[in-house]
């Protein structure tokens, strides 16, 4: 098992990019950390209506009231002020979390989420997030080389990684030499042995990896990860990680974290910009009864839930 996942660290470390490795190895960590505050208003949804209630308007960020199970929906007049907000919320819990643990490990989607994260690669955060203790993942992934356009670690690479001193050695890419299966196989591999090493914590509840941060974007069709609606991946519930060869989105081939992992989190951030969205975000969160039940329906993490949208998008 650990050779599977230092085959995947050694892949990384060859990367063509030669930049890869150039981490700068030491940045000083502060123990400052500089809250940005925001006006505030709220709004609520009634759990059995749609209508809202706005109890204040000064604001750039609104909060809706939601039934428990729906989490909680961060709502704000533009992207700008959504990612202001979520590089806030990403520090604040890694902070907390690798004071208790002393690692924090977080998962990536690809999509505009990666965008969304980049104040977090700014000033104040990237002296006061303690960066070392960081152990990145990605929820799903395309199945191509990691200097292909396509490619969610690429992206990430590009807006996020390059940018912050992680080590290498914690970034989890997955083997796209393998198949699609294989891939799949050789992560879960990979997963169960930062579990038997606790580098990454185990649900008491499921059994399932528990991951401290789930950062995901949603399709405008509803769909989650590499988990789309209609398609049987979404009921897959033994598997830790799958592979699926028909994607509706592009690049067909794939792999993607299962729902029970998904579900295992103890914290989830959708975080959802944009008008295309609008839809499958008032399926999600008012609770419309149809025939089909889209994947984001579906996301009910063990911890907490945040919904992050700008104003379109709700
Ligand atoms: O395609 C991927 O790799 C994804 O991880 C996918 O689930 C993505 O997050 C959504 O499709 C939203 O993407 P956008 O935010 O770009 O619409």
């Amino acid at each position: 098992m650990a050779s599977t996942c230092r085959a995947v660290i050694a892949n990384l470390r060859t990367l063509q990019n030669p930049s890869f490795t150039r981490f700068p190895p030491c940045i000083p960590l502060t123990s400052r950390f500089f809250a940005v505050k925001q006006g505030f208003s709220s709004l609520r949804l009634n759990s059995n209506s749609s209508s809202f209630r706005r109890r204040s308007t000064k604001a750039s960020m609104a909060e809706i009231v939601t039934p428990k199970s729906k989490g909680k929906v961060k709502v704000f007049d533009t992207e700008e002020d959504l990612a202001v907000a979520l590089a806030k919320y990403a520090a604040d819990l890694a902070n907390k979390v690798t004071q208790e643990r002393n690692s924090f490990t977080v998962v990536f989607s690809g999509g505009s989420l990666v965008k969304s994260l980049r104040k977090l690669v700014e000033q104040p955060y990237i002296d006061s997030v303690d960066w070392s203790k960081w152990h990145v993942f990605w929820v799903d992934e395309r199945v191509v080389p990691k200097d292909h356009p396509d490619s969610n670690y690429l992206l990430a690479y590009n807006e996020f990684l390059s940018k912050v001193p992680i080590p290498a050695g914690n970034v989890y890419a997955i083997n796209e030499a393998l198949s699609a299966k294989g891939a799949a196989d050789d992560y879960e591999t990979c997963l169960k042995h930062l579990v038997k090493t606790k580098t990454l914590d185990q649900s008491q509840t499921t059994g399932f990896p528990k991951f401290d941060l789930m950062l995901m974007g949603m399709g405008p069709d509803g769909h989650i990860a590499s988990l789309f609606p209609e398609h049987p991946l979404v009921q897959e519930n033994e598997k830790w990680v799958a592979s699926i060869k028909d994607s509706p989105k592009p690049p067909p081939e794939r792999i993607s974290f299962t729902l029970p992992v998904i579900n295992s989190s103890a914290n989830i951030a959708l975080v959802v910009a944009g008008a295309s969205k609008a839809s499958a975000v008032y399926t999600a969160l008012a609770d419309v009864l149809n025939s089909e039940v889209l994947p984001v329906q579906l996301v009910a993490p063990e911890g907490e839930l945040t919904w992050f949208l700008d104003k379109e998008a709700a």
